[in-house]
């Protein structure tokens, strides 16, 4: 169970996060939604603990997230950051075994265990291909599924995702977030940012909405993407239909001015 009690966070003088309270059970898939700078990241960054928060506090597993040593934090969290800068000289292969980094015991650091881990990664996110590649030389959704292998290597209880599937394919973004599901019904907390409405419909039991650094709301997809909520969030219209096959909610947008033939 991760609790957020009372967490204001932010940056210098400027508080982001105002008095949030959260709670994430254990075994929960939560995608957490809202436009640009509503605080997604700062939450992230504060769950994770790299963000000290200016008042409040994040328990995991009812102890301040600030407390854990960080390779104690990595055995029970993996986290996925939005910006991750392709280190030079660094291979797919090399990246991903930074996933072991808490499990790490062999007499280099890794051993055959954490080889097979990462190579069952690799394979899982479909980048086999790109094994020994450079880092630094991959497309943008590349990089972005070698993160994502990285993450899924580290066998974490807990992932927390901003941004998973930026960039990548239609199709990748499908398999990706299959795999989560898998691993969520395997036991696995998630708790990913992410912008695609239709997408957090489709594979997220909860939906958190932020707007301007406070909970704006909280439920299930059909409790809250109406279309008055999202046109209220997002300060624009749309229109909600039903996915034919799932029953989900699905929102479709319209462009703002009338550009008809
Ligand atoms: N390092 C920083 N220093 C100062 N202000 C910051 C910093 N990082 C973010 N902010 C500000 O904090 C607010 C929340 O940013 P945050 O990155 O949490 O938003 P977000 O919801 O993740 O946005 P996006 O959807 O664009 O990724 C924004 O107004 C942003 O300008």
């Amino acid at each position: 169970m991760i609790t957020v009690q009372n967490l204001s966070a932010g940056y210098g003088k400027r508080e982001v996060l105002q008095g949030m309270n959260l709670s994430f059970p254990a075994g929960s898939m939560t995608a957490v939604l809202g436009p640009n700078g509503s605080g997604k990241t700062t939450l992230v960054s504060s769950l994770s603990g790299v963000l000290c928060p200016i008042s409040g506090k994040v328990e995991i597993a009812g102890k301040n997230v600030r407390d854990y040593r960080p390779r104690e934090l990595a055995g029970i969290m993996a986290v996925l950051p939005q910006k991750v800068e392709p280190a030079f000289g660094l291979t797919v292969k090399s990246m991903v075994m930074m996933g072991r980094y808490a499990h790490g015991s062999g007499f280099f650091g890794y051993d055959s265990e954490d080889e097979d881990i990462c190579g069952e990664a690799i394979r899982m996110i479909g980048i086999n291909h790109l094994i020994d590649r450079p880092v630094s030389e991959l497309s943008g959704g590349e990089f972005q599924r070698v993160l994502m292998a990285r993450t899924v290597s580290q066998q974490a209880k807990i992932m927390v995702l901003d941004e998973a599937a930026s960039g990548v394919d239609v199709a990748g973004k499908i398999e990706l977030f299959d795999m989560l599901k898998k691993m969520n019904r395997q036991g696995a907390t998630i708790i990913c940012v992410i912008h695609d409405l239709n997408l957090a419909a489709l594979y997220f039991d909860r939906l958190v909405f932020l707007s301007n650094g406070k909970v704006k709301l909280d439920g299930s997809p059909a409790e809250v993407v109406t279309k008055d909520n999202i046109s209220n969030v997002y300060k624009t219209s749309v229109s909600i239909v039903e996915h034919p096959q799932l029953g989900v909610p699905q929102v479709l947008f319209s462009p703002s001015g009338d550009y008809s033939c």
